[in-house]
């Protein structure tokens, strides 16, 4: 029977050493509109300034030195550009958008427009050209991640494509005879959690499943798995532990794998790994139970995408939690919680084989041995995962 022969690391130095094993991946020019998600490699300028000229900001009347004005017009954004300046005393009617007449100097707004006053009022309401940006300003750093706000403004900026690092490609290697992938199972057969839970985690963490194999507990199948991969990262799930149909830590050693992290000082995830192939490709080893699985996924997978595609690690909440538990002396818990306002509340269901409780929990709360209720903990978000 194979043994550990070492002590787990502490759980926050598993985090660290994951989030600082790999660089981002090399950087390419891509169309914007599939940048979302990815991390940019430079910064993005300004090409022109924002916005490129003076916009009407409201519907009603733009008009030219003091009332009463005289309307000549109409003027629509993405209509004809009014052809002359307006003199003193002239005025047009215009939309929100569309360009103010030279000689402009204020848009009345309908609901307050008195076309007989003396004075144009104490609000101009025009946006004026470059007053987010002028043309060559950084619009944003290398290192932002494409939010659907950034996606946003490069639309607004013209920017058509980018330049990002590299998106991870992970290969999912999933083992146990006992696993089926549809249907309820039958007697003795469990339904595979993984390439459902591992796919959406890897696509919060900035990463692609290209690849996904189910196999059976053969330590052949497994080194053939490990060494065909067309992958950045290799994620196997299952075999990690001390059975007789675990192989995972004897087919590493045979395929020269350095390993930097290997047993974590956490419950449930304890039989995680995180290890080096010749090569430069990654092995991530995940706990067959479920749970187990997934608090190896934010340790050591998460952190290890992070670093690949270039995204920084995620800013973690801390909150006072409150719950019925004491982790156990030099193992750090991680549990599933709600948020309820200025604090966390354990929910029940946490215990390594069941995903009811992180089904239902808005996080994972880490608790450091010696922890109590009510104590603060570092809270990692389960709803859109670390994006
Ligand atoms: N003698 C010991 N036994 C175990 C130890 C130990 O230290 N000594 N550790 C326990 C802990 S903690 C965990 S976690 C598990 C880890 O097991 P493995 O990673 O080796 O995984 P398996 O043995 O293949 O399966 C464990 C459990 O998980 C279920 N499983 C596996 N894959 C899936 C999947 N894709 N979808 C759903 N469920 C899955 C499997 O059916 C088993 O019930 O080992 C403990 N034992
Ligand atoms: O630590 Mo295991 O990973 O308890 O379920």
């Amino acid at each position: 029977m194979p043994s550990i022969d070492h002590s787990p690391v502490p759980w926050r130095t598993a985090v660290k050493i994951a989030t600082g094993a790999a660089t981002p991946l090399p950087p390419s020019v891509v169309p914007s509109s599939e940048a979302t998600g990815r991390v940019l490699a430079a910064p993005v300028l300004a090409r022109g300034d924002l916005p490129g000229f003076d916009a009407s900001a409201m519907d009603g009347y733009a008009v030219a030195g003091r009332g009463p004005w005289r309307v000549l017009g109409q003027v629509y954004a993405g209509g004809p550009v009014w052809p002359a300046p307006l003199g003193a005393g002239e005025a047009v009617e215009i939309m929100t958008g569309a360009v103010v007449p030279a000689g402009t100097v204020a848009v009345l707004p309908y609901e307050t427009a008195d076309l007989n006053a003396a004075g144009p009022g104490p609000k101009a309401h025009i946006r004026r050209a470059g007053e987010d940006a002028r043309a060559g300003d950084e619009l944003l750093p290398a290192g932002r991640l494409v939010t659907p706000a950034v996606a946003g403004l490069l639309a607004q900026a013209g920017a058509d494509s980018v330049t990002v690092h590299g998106r991870p490609t992970v290969r999912l290697v999933v083992t146990g005879d006992e696993l089926v992938t549809a249907g309820v199972p039958g007697p003795g057969q469990v339904r595979d959690v993984f390439t459902p839970m591992v796919s959406a985690l890897v696509a919060a963490a900035g990463g692609v499943v290209t690849d996904a194999v189910l196999i059976g507990d053969e330590p052949e199948l497994l080194a053939a798995a490990l060494t065909t991969a067309d992958a950045d990262v290799v994620v196997v799930t299952g075999s990690s532990s001390a059975g007789a149909a675990d192989h995972l830590h004897g087919v590493l050693n045979g395929i020269g794998a350095r390993r930097l992290v290997d047993q974590v000082a956490c419950r449930p995830g304890r039989p995680q790994l995180l290890a080096e192939l010749p090569g430069t490709r990654w092995v991530v080893g995940l706990p067959g139970n479920p749970f187990a699985g997934l608090v190896a996924c934010v340790t050591v997978l998460g952190p290890l995408l992070h670093g690949l595609s270039g995204r920084a690690a995620p800013d973690l909440i801390r909150l006072p939690v409150t719950g019925d538990l004491r982790p156990a002396p030099g193992v750090t818990r991680l549990v599933p919680v709600r948020l309820a306002g200025d604090h966390a509340l354990v929910v029940p269901g946490g215990r390594p084989a069941s995903l009811r409780g992180a089904a239902l929990a808005d996080a994972l709360a880490v608790l450091e041995d010696g922890w109590t209720t009510g104590i603060p903990a570092d809270l990692i978000p389960l709803n859109g995962l670390n994006s």
